[in-house]
């Protein structure tokens, strides 16, 4: 298995370019599927596990699919299979988001249930129920969700109890083949959602009001393939605006949207770094001393839960004590532990973590808990002293492409290896054997 080895100590400057967005380009290419003419041509597309996970699952069901150059093409034009089995959702969630378009489309769908996984137990309940609302008939049983409709969905007024963005997102897709119109109210507000809504309206559908917590869908009868360009990932910019913050370096994060980086920009200037806007991109350049703060996770345009782990990591450098609290997800500190073997002083209360800093990080051998997690492990070994090794990539590839190569372009003692201790590089990998290292189909 790959690892990751990291030597702190080095600050990080000049300029790197964010990807597309995973936690966009999943739903859009799911979406793709409710095309029953035409091909959908999907740009910048980032090069991730997840990635050829949501196509793997496609393929399975007929659907064509090519993925090259940041591009992936999707020929849904055919009968499809309306499954998708225990071995693609088990390595990705987001593969439940063929459920709605499915259900949709051919009035039938059967999904392997996601189960719980290490950042909490995840149920798709709000889902379901959406489903259910617009006429289906839900079946839970032998670890699947099988879902059908006599004839099509019918559009319905929804609450969602929280503000799901997957159930958001699943509900969008199934209603905008329903017949007649779908209120959605309480859904969730990220950048992503508005992402696959101008996906789904340029695909030839009539959804109003993304970005806002009431989405109005007025089904139509068909929908075509179109072409679209992903936005840029906001938590991988989040994740280097940290590397150049905990290094003290001085880095400017290309394509990254301030706007959906509110939150994140705030508490970083509230811990003293310099956060400025630059041409298409945000410059961050790291302070001397890094200044304590609070941060409680929450739905967008809260502070994200996909950057606490990277944000912790931050805080530990900082010269005194700081507070995460985790509201979106039950179990998201599997981290904490792994941040205590590189000799962290923090405690958990609750769904709090009290952060005692600034730690004196020592290198030590860590293993990624999650995707974020893997990211923040990093993260810290790039302040610690001595070698940090972190194993478990198999996290970091479902959501960052070549983390380590572009660390070490920006000036970071850093190298992937494999495991007989040869330099590795995860994208030459996935063009010579269509995989992502470490992530073996
Ligand atoms: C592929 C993708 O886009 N993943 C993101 C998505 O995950 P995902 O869409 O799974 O996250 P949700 O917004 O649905 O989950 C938020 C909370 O709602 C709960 N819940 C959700 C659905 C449901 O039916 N019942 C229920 O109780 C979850 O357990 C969790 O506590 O949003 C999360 C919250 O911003 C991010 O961390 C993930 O990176
Ligand atoms: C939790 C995440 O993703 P997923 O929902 O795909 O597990 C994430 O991107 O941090």
């Amino acid at each position: 298995m790959d690892k990751i080895i990291v030597r702190g100590g080095q600050q990080l400057n000049g300029n790197i370019q964010v990807e597309g967005a995973k936690n966009a380009v999943l739903p859009v290419i799911a979406a793709s599927i409710l095309a029953s003419e035409g091909k959908s041509v999907i740009r910048d597309v980032p090069v991730l596990a997840d990635v050829y996970t949501i196509n793997e699952v496609l393929r399975n069901m007929n659907a064509n699919v090519v993925f090259e150059n940041n591009t992936v093409e999707v020929d849904a034009s055919n009968q499809l299979k309306t499954e998708a089995p225990f071995e693609y959702v088990r390595k990705m969630r987001a593969s439940v988001l063929v459920l709605g378009p499915l259900l949709a489309r051919y009035g039938h769908a059967n999904v392997a249930m996601p189960g719980g996984c290490a950042i909490g137990s995840r149920p798709i309940d709000l889902h379901l129920k959406g489903f259910e609302a617009m006429g289906a008939k839900v079946h839970v049983g032998n670890g699947f969700v099988e879902a059908h409709v006599n004839g099509r969905l019918k559009g319905a007024k929804i609450y969602l109890d929280m503000p799901s963005v997957g159930a958001t997102e699943n509900i969008m897709m199934a209603a905008a083949l329903a017949e007649g119109k779908t209120i959605l109210e309480n859904c969730a507000k990220e950048p992503e959602i508005v992402d696959l809504a101008n996906f789904l309206n340029k695909m030839g559908a009539k959804v109003i009001g993304a970005g806002t917590e009431t989405i109005k869908i007025v089904g139509v009868e068909k929908l075509h393939g179109v072409e679209h360009a992903i936005i840029p990932d906001r938590v991988e910019a989040g994740t280097f605006m940290v590397a150049a913050a905990i290094t003290g370096g001085n880095v400017l994060i290309e394509n990254a949207v301030s706007e959906h980086l509110r939150p994140v920009i705030s508490k970083l200037q509230e811990m003293g770094v310099t956060v400025e806007e630059e041409g298409n991109g945000i410059r961050v350049i790291g302070p001397e001393r890094l200044k304590p703060t609070d941060i409680k996770t929450l739905p967008h345009p809260g502070f994200p839960t996909d950057m606490q782990s990277q944000m912790m990591a931050l805080m530990l450098c900082a010269e005194g004590t700081s507070m995460i609290t985790e509201t979106v997800f039950e179990n998201r500190f599997m981290h904490v532990e792994e941040f205590r073997r590189m000799n962290a002083k923090m405690k958990i209360e609750g769904r709090s973590v009290i952060i005692e800093g600034p730690s004196d990080l020592q290198g030590a051998e860590v293993a990624a808990t999650d995707l974020r997690a893997a990211a923040a492990l990093i993260l810290a070994g790039l302040r610690g002293n001595g070698f940090t090794r972190v194993t478990e990539l198999k996290h970091l590839d479902r959501g960052y492409v070549d983390f380590a190569g572009k660390l070490k372009a920006l000036g970071a003692d850093i190298e992937r290896v494999d495991e007989n201790g040869d330099v590795v590089s995860p994208f030459f990998d996935y063009q010579k054997d269509r995989i992502v290292a470490s992530f073996k189909l």
